[in-house]
């Protein structure tokens, strides 16, 4: 358990210059009724008292943090197409505070109304968007993967018109904690205007108050850092079989934490092709073709780097060491959601390869094959009678982890998969019925609890 946290403001966004960002104002609200308040988080990061709709659907500024919130600029590529007019147009920086472990969090919305960077937009966020960011953040979180939190989701009485969802639909606001919102695209934007001084400050922003490096260790150092970060995030969708849908420029974070939940699914099996969003025709951000889709973006960042070193041979180096991370986070994290105690190098890519193998199979979905396979344990029955599955029993070896946890004694793994989705959402939107969406996050929140036992 989280011990509560004093509550450390620390805007250091303003360091960046007013060439960084706009204030904006947030839209006033006709409602403000709570629908998740992530209490954990909160005590993370000192405030479990607040008063969450003055602060998280007001927005009124809290103590010692931004006089006013800062919608962020940026760029980025979407589906491989420069669009030079993004920036947040929907959400601002909020506050930013310390948590635990000293980190520099960020509490940024979704929701909360027009900006300089709207363009047609409304600003706001469907109800049926933020219960969803809520589900992807707690279920990913519960799987280990680096990802920003939803803190809080307030439903604003507002009515709202979409295109891909039944009209009128009820709307929220919503706002994430996470490592920085400093993305892709924001380093992008500083290139496409040349402004080597502006591209310079960034990282040295990132470098001293995302990775607590030292301001001025270089453009190189920070790109290594962020490729080591996002090939861990790239393997860890992969362990977890979650297919992000979207991964733009703008929607990388240079800390590697994943966000931005819109048309995000879990895969129901291991298909490499198994895509996310309606609109992704061909396919780019499929399942099996997320690693790749990253290590492109972060060539994106390599030619933006580029303008502050000489070392471009170098930056290429490390772009190329992508894939070596990637495989290692693969193998370690399949063998930390197999329940083995890790034994690192060549006998953990072993176990990953016979792992991908069996899945492969499609003999069982994804969470299926984890929560049986769970400590080493060899099951039996239909599912696993393919040879692969005792060339998996072989890889494991002697290896035993624990299921003392009572969820592994469940008949059912907890899964996120989109039937299910849609009738948690269909429980709110046809009789009001939260009770479907709170207990699913309790299920979630004890997954969590068992995967992390041992
Ligand atoms: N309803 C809207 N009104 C105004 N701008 C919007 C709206 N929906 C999306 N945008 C803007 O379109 C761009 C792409 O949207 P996208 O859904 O990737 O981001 P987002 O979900 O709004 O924000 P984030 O990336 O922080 O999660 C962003 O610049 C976003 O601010």
């Amino acid at each position: 358990m989280t011990l509560p946290q004093p509550y450390r403001p620390d805007p250091r966004i303003l360091e960046l210059g007013d060439s960084f960002y706009d204030p904006v104002a947030a839209a006033v609200f006709p409602g403000c009724t709570p629908r998740f308040l992530n209490l954990r988080a909160a005590q993370e990061v000192g405030l479990q008292d607040v008063d969450w709709a003055r602060h998280f659907c007001r927005f009124e500024p809290l103590d010692g943090n931004l006089p006013a919130p800062l919608a962020l600029r940026y760029h980025g590529h979407q589906f491989r197409s420069y669009n030079p007019d993004l920036g947040d147009g929907r959400g601002f920086l909020f506050a930013q505070l310390r948590d635990q472990a000293d980190r520099l969090m960020d509490l940024g919305t979704k929701g909360s109304g027009q900006t300089p960077w709207s363009r047609v937009g409304d600003g706001r966020l469907t109800l049926q968007g933020g219960v969803r960011e809520v589900l992807a953040t707690e279920m990913l979180e519960a799987l280990g993967v680096p990802t920003s939190r939803t803190f809080a989701l307030f439903e604003t009485g507002e009515e709202l018109e979409r295109n891909d969802e039944p009209s009128p639909t009820r709307a929220a606001v919503m706002t994430r904690l996470s490592h920085g919102h400093i993305r892709i695209g924001s380093f992008q934007r500083l290139a496409f205007h040349e402004d080597v001084e502006g591209l310079d400050r960034l990282v040295r922003y990132c470098l001293e108050h995302l990775y607590g490096e030292a301001p001025d260790s270089g453009a190189e150092r920070l790109f290594a850092l962020a490729t080591e970060r996002t090939a861990v995030l790239a393997a860890s969708y992969m362990v977890a079989g979650f297919v992000h849908g979207v991964l733009n420029t703008d929607n990388i974070n240079i800390t590697g934490e994943s966000f931005d939940y819109g048309p995000w699914r879990w895969a129901p099996e291991w298909d490499p092709a198994f895509t996310a969003a309606y609109f992704d025709h061909m396919g780019l951000y499929a399942f099996g073709r997320q690693p790749e889709a990253i290590q492109w973006n972060l060539a994106q960042l390599a030619g933006c780097l580029a303008l502050l070193t000489e070392g471009h041979e170098r930056l290429q180096e490390i772009l190329e060491g992508f894939a070596g991370q990637f495989h290692a986070a693969l193998a370690s994290g399949m063998v930390r959601r197999l329940g083995l105690p890790a034994r690192g190098g060549d006998e953990d890519r072993l176990v990953a390869r016979a792992a991908v193998k069996a899945l492969s199979t499609k003999a069982c979905g994804i969470d299926r094959f984890f929560f049986d396979w769970r400590g080493g344990e060899k099951p039996t029955g239909e599912s696993y009678a393919d040879p692969t599955f005792a060339a998996l029993a072989d890889a494991i070896g002697d290896r035993r982890g624990t299921r003392d946890h009572p969820y592994w004694s469940d008949t059912e793994p907890c899964s996120m998969l989109i039937d299910e989705v849609e009738a948690i959402w269909s429980a709110i939107a046809e009789r009001d019925d939260w009770a479907p969406f709170e207990a699913k996050v309790a299920a979630i929140r004890r997954m969590g609890e068992a995967m992390g036992e041992g």
